[in-house]
This record gives C-alpha cells, sequence and structure tokens, in this order.
C-alpha cells in the first residue's frame, strides 16, 4: 500500500495544496482562481448550522463536479439496497458466517461487493440507517462512488483499501477505520480479497464522543484521527460516477477523473483511524462497565444521548474486577445491537461468532455470554487477565429496529443453531 501522507486531527479546519500556491489566500472565491482552478463549496450541514457544528470544505479543481456529466441513469442495485419496506423485522437473535468471498473468475468491485445486512428508515427524509457487508476482489479503476445518502463508516476485516477520494488518499487495513462523508467521492482499491462491514447513517454525522468525567483524554484521541492531503490526478478517459440518492443507485459518466482536487481547506473532510491507538478505559474496581464504555464515534439523534448509531468496539485490555461476573452481562436492550469480529475471539462466545461474521441482537430480545462463558465466568480465580493484542470485536448499536432483506435470512448464511450456545445455562438456584 501506498505510503501515504496526512493531516492529524478529528474536525480540525484544514488546508492542503497539492501544487504551493493553490490555495486562495485571504478568501474562498476569488474571481480568478491561483492556476485558473475553479472554486467549488461541499456543505456537510445546513449554511445556518451553528458555528460549532457546521461542516463545509472549499476545493480548488480542475473544472467543477458538473462538467462534462452525462444525465443520471437509473442503475439496479442488487444486495446493495434501501427498498426496507420489502425486508422483514424479527425479534429472534441472529449469527452469521462470513459473508462469501467473490467466485473465482468473477470481478467484484466495492461497490457491486455491497450486500445489506439491516436498515430502516428513509435517506429522503434523513432518517435512519443501513448496515452493509462488503465482499469484493476488483479495483474500482476509472470509476467513483458517493452517497448523497449519508455517512460511510467503513470498516475492514480482511485486506487493505487504498481509497482515493476528492480530498486525496486515506490507506486503511483491518483494525483500521474509514469514514467518508455523505456526497465525498470515493474510489476502493483493493490488493486482493477484501471483506469487511460498513455502516451508514442517513442523518447527522459521526463525531468522538464528550468525555464527561473522564476528562480531556481517552478514548479515540482527536490527534489520531487523520485526514488525507490534497493530491489530484490529470486524466482525460471516461469515468463513470456511481451516486446513492435516496436509497437507489445511479450513474453518470465524465470524459475525465473526478479526482482532480488539486488544493482544499475545510472540516468537512474523509479520515481514518486506527482502532490500535484506542485508548481503553473500564473499570479498577468491580462490575461490568457498559459497552458504551469502548465507544469510538457515534451519530447522535436529537434525543439526549441517544444514537442512531453507536460504533463501539471490543478492544485489547486488562481485566481486572474484583468479585465480578466479567463477561459481557445477560441483557435486554432497548437498543439493537448488530456486532462484527475483525479478528480473534469474542469473550462472550468461544466459538461460532468467527472473524467475517456477524451477530444481531434487536430491542428487547435476551442475549449474552453463552452457557461455556457463563460457567467459565462464574468460577474462574479472579485475576487481572490479559486480553490479547489482535483480537478485536465491534458493535454498530442503534436506537432503530433493523429490517433485514430475504437474503441475509437464507439459511446458507446463518448459523441457525445460534440460540444452542445458550442451552446448558440452567437453574442453579438454591434456596
Ligand atoms: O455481547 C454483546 O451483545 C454486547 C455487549 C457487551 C457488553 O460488554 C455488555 C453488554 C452487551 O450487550
Ligand atoms: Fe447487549
Amino acid at each position: 500500500m501506498a505510503d501515504l501522507a496526512y493531516q492529524s486531527g478529528y474536525g480540525n479546519m484544514f488546508e492542503t495544496e497539492a501544487i504551493s500556491g493553490a490555495l486562495p489566500r485571504g478568501q474562498c472565491a476569488p474571481q480568478v482562481c491561483p492556476f485558473n482552478l475553479y472554486a467549488e463549496q461541499l456543505n456537510g450541514t445546513a449554511f445556518t448550522a451553528p458555528r460549532a457544528l457546521n461542516q463545509r470544505s472549499w476545493m480548488y479543481k480542475l473544472r467543477p463536479s458538473v462538467s462534462g456529466q452525462t444525465p443520471y441513469q437509473k442503475i439496479e442495485a442488487g444486495q446493495f439496497s434501501n427498498a426496507f419496506s420489502t425486508f422483514e423485522v424479527t425479534p429472534s437473535q441472529l449469527r452469521w458466517r462470513e459473508l462469501p468471498l467473490p467466485a473465482d473468475g468473477t470481478q467484484i468491485d466495492f461497490v457491486q461487493g455491497i450486500s445489506t445486512m439491516g436498515g430502516i428508515g428513509d435517506p429522503t427524509v434523513k432518517t435512519g440507517l443501513a448496515i452493509y457487508m462488503y465482499s469484493c476482489n476488483t479495483s474500482m479503476d476509472n470509476k467513483a462512488f458517493y452517497s448523497a445518502d449519508g455517512d460511510f463508516l467503513i470498516v475492514p476485516q480482511l485486506g487493505s483499501l487504498l481509497i482515493k477520494t476528492e480530498m486525496g488518499r486515506l490507506s486503511i487495513e483491518p483494525q483500521e477505520i474509514a469514514v467518508i462523508p455523505r456526497g465525498i467521492k470515493f474510489a476502493v482499491y483493493v490488493q486482493g480479497d477484501s471483506r469487511g462491514y460498513i455502516s451508514e447513517v442517513f442523518s447527522g454525522h459521526f463525531k468522538i464522543p464528550d468525555l464527561g468525567p473522564i476528562g480531556a483524554n481517552g478514548l479515540a484521541n482527536p490527534r489520531d484521527f487523520y485526514a488525507p492531503v490534497a493530491w489530484y490526478e490529470d486524466i482525460d478517459a471516461e469515468f463513470t460516477v456511481v451516486g446513492k440518492f435516496g436509497g437507489e443507485l445511479f450513474q453518470y459518466t465524465l470524459p475525465h477523473s473526478p479526482f482532480d482536487v488539486v488544493a482544499w481547506h475545510g472540516n468537512y473532510t474523509p479520515y481514518k483511524y486506527d482502532l490500535r491507538n484506542y485508548n481503553t478505559m473500564n473499570t479498577v474496581s468491580y462490575d461490568h462497565a457498559d459497552p458504551c464504555i469502548f465507544t469510538v464515534l457515534t451519530c447522535q439523534s436529537l434525543d439526549p444521548g441517544t444514537a442512531v448509531l453507536d460504533f463501539v468496539i471490543f478492544p485489547p485490555r486488562w481485566m481486572v474486577a474484583e468479585h465480578t461476573f466479567r463477561p459481557p452481562y445477560y441483557h435486554r436492550n432497548t437498543m439493537t445491537e448488530f456486532m462484527g469480529n475483525i479478528v480473534g475471539t469474542y469473550d462472550a462466545k468461544t466459538d461460532g461468532f468467527v472473524p467475517g461474521g456477524a451477530s444481531l441482537h434487536s430491542c428487547m430480545s435476551g442475549h449474552g455470554p453463552e452457557a461455556k462463558v457463563f460457567e467459565k465466568g462464574s468460577t474462574s480465580k479472579l485475576e487481572p487477565v490479559r486480553y490479547p493484542d489482535n483480537n478485536l470485536q465491534f458493535m454498530f448499536e442503534t436506537m432503530f429496529m433493523l429490517r433485514i432483506p430475504s437474503w441475509a435470512l437464507e439459511r446458507e448464511r446463518l448459523d441457525i443453531n445460534y440460540l444452542e450456545c445458550w442451552k446448558g445455562l440452567e437453574k442453579h438456584f438454591t434456596p
């Protein structure tokens, strides 16, 4: 993967130029821009959003985005679908095997390889979210994608991704993530078989959570978020741009590369974060802290403290709680919990929740450690235990119930014996 330069700091007002002098000084839109570039503003919040929430960037491009564009044509979305009304609701605890890799001899790019696992709401009214998994093996040469519907949070599980964006390039590998906010065009380059998880939020934006009494430092620290530096290509060739709009896919062509931003400034940017930099907080006394203690990014609803989507990880850490059942507690939750496994073994499930697989514990459906883990958690000696490095699971936790598409409910994709992991949790009552 390319050794790329980045700018550090979550949510900063960045400025970057691929050619020295390409950024106008002292104003955003001079009558003629340096090097005769075109100025184009990208607004990720309403013009009138409060200053602290306002997100926008100014790009200085070879041509404006609309230049040379053919009409939008609707294309088949396949399993990259937001037709949630055709999906099903189910309170069942679900567990999925790994998404199959593309069959030998087939060429599937990132956009073609996206399969919806669940979703709710309606992107046309900027409400709800979708959860996808992707499986692909081919780079998006002469192709770009953007979502007008929301921010993409990409969690690779297998294979490194080079993500070319309008604002520069990001390279991520498993245990790193990238966020591509609404509207920013990008193309994913792979090195072979690649697989992972995506969440798309239809309202607001992801942000790092407030820390409250934790203090000024901890969890995902702002300086560990990296935005790209300006990078452009000046290519005259046919490019296809696929736009996701209102839950459907539309495409147009351009006679040139859309990655033609020579300089930009602003705070509306894609970014990456290495989950191995997470500064984990947890109890040093007793009881199992709620998993929100491991929040990396949150997309908040208007309901105080209630997330459209929390992105939570289960990172390597010391477990030291005294006189405590240390694994996750048994649980019923108003929030819906979709989990993925990037690498290793989750402490509540010794097998079955495989890397590349997923699970869903929906609103108010009981879940928790399998029988074997209960036994061990209730009897093991409570010495300090180190959860190993190179072991990482995550949760997309949402206030919404999810609707599940038929393909995600197919027997071949599901672990149909999932409930059996809780068999043997017998009554031990000894009055
Ligand atoms: O395993 C789960 O389902 C997620 C989870 C983790 C945890 O530490 C506490 C509660 C919980 O639901
Ligand atoms: Fe839970």
